[in-house]
């Protein structure tokens, strides 16, 4: 096993754990998850739990067929999100905190902060945030999607060290261990590459959502963040026993060094991009290699449609370079763009700042295929 240390942690717990019978909620898998939540936290380590299941919680108390619809599941989410937080109060005597997010929590940058800030003080008043998707009002355009990367965007976001996914296999093995029974565990990962990736399947019970792919697009996210990421069989409750050993008892993806800011981790994994704003030779070098803002004289197109301060792609030679946040609109930059910053007032009537995209709100992407 692996040895490992920590300080905060986000423990994603998959609907397999509450939900084994894929109907109502149960205590089967949770105990043992919540004597190592409560014994770390007796430590001094802090615990955020991103708990799935709420969908599967309530399916017994909506009347729906196989394949329920949106509004059956939506419903079902309603009613049994409150008997899983039920569920997993029951074994503390500290308060637990509901947070529902969706992905628009996440890309607006003044809703982050204040999960952000949310999540800072039930942390220092000892509670214990329990986080789920907002499946109610969640719709398709506006999801994460899967409480995987939903954890994911959590540890970013709490800035916690730590991602341990709890599932229902042992960790990521060499194939889909349900079909392949001679398939192995994979211990480490140092870095997830296409191979790593290409081992991923779907997923193994009826109420799982994204299978393995998942776990590797969010311990990807983590890691490139220097977030290391566990993967453990959350019905073993001898893993949790390991675990608070500081061994890792299924696989470890080891965090890259990351020097970067949290909004560089916004920046570069949460927010979306809304439009693109593609460069002249000059403000590629500038932004590049001297670590400027762009201003609107070194754009030469602007495509997409998006707001003030909403997140653009900043695009050379048909690659994406940059990743930044608009001063102006797409309109606005329709009439400035390729002018010089002295003509802003004149042209537009008003002036947000001399940069299209400020330089502390820009993160560089990739430059070596140019
Ligand atoms: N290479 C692999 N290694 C391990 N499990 C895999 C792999 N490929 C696919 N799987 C499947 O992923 C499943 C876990 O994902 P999922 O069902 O979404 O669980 P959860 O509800 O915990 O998110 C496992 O039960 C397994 O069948
Ligand atoms: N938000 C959904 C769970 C979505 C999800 O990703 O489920 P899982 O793959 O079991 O972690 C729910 O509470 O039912």
């Amino acid at each position: 096993m692996t040895p490992f240390s920590w300080q905060r942690a986000v423990i994603k717990i998959g609907s397999a754990l509450i939900s084994p019978n894929g109907n109502g909620c149960s205590a089967e898998y949770l105990l043992s998850i919540a004597k190592f939540i409560t014994a770390s936290r007796q430590q001094g380590k802090e615990v955020i739990v991103v708990s799935s299941g709420s969908i599967a919680a309530g399916r017994r108390s909506i009347k729906a067929g196989q394949q329920a619809s949106i509004a059956e599941k939506q419903a079902m989410a309603s009613i049994g999100q409150t008997q899983m937080m039920a569920n997993w109060a029951r074994f503390f005597d500290f308060p637990c905190a509901q947070i529902l997010l969706t992905l628009d929590d996440l890309h607006d940058r003044r809703r982050y902060i204040n999960v952000k800030n949310t999540l800072r003080e039930l942390l220092i008043n000892h509670a214990l945030p329990i986080v789920n998707e907002n499946d109610t009002v969640a719709v398709d355009e506006i999801k994460v999607g899967d409480n995987d990367n939903l954890a994911a965007h959590t540890a970013l976001v709490a800035q916690a060290d730590t991602l341990i996914i709890c599932t229902d296999v042992d960790g990521l093995f060499d194939a889909d261990p349900r079909k392949n029974l001679s398939a192995k565990l994979i211990s480490s990962v140092a870095m997830i590459t296409p191979d790593i990736t290409a081992l991923a399947g779907g997923a193994g019970s009826a109420v799982g959502t994204g299978g393995m792919i998942t776990k590797l697009q969010a311990a990807q996210k983590c890691c490139e963040s220097g977030v290391q990421t566990l993967l453990v069989n959350g019905k073993k409750s001898e893993v949790f026993d390991a675990l608070a050993q500081g061994l890792c008892p299924g696989t470890l993806f080891s965090a890259a060094y990351s020097g970067r800011s949290a909004r560089h981790h916004w920046l570069s994994h949460t927010v979306k991009s809304k439009g693109a704003l593609t460069l002249d030779l000059g403000a590629f070098v500038a932004i590049t290699e001297k670590g400027a803002s762009l201003l609107a004289v070194g754009i030469t197109e602007v495509s997409g449609n998006f707001k003030s301060n909403e997140a653009v792609d900043v695009i050379y030679q048909g690659n994406i370079i940059a990743k930044g946040i608009s001063l102006y609109s797409h309109m606005e930059l329709q009439s400035i763009k390729g002018l010089n910053s002295s003509r802003i007032m004149s042209v537009l009537g008003f002036s947000y700042g001399e940069e299209a995209i400020h330089r502390d709100h820009m993160v560089l992407i990739k430059t070596n295929t140019l």
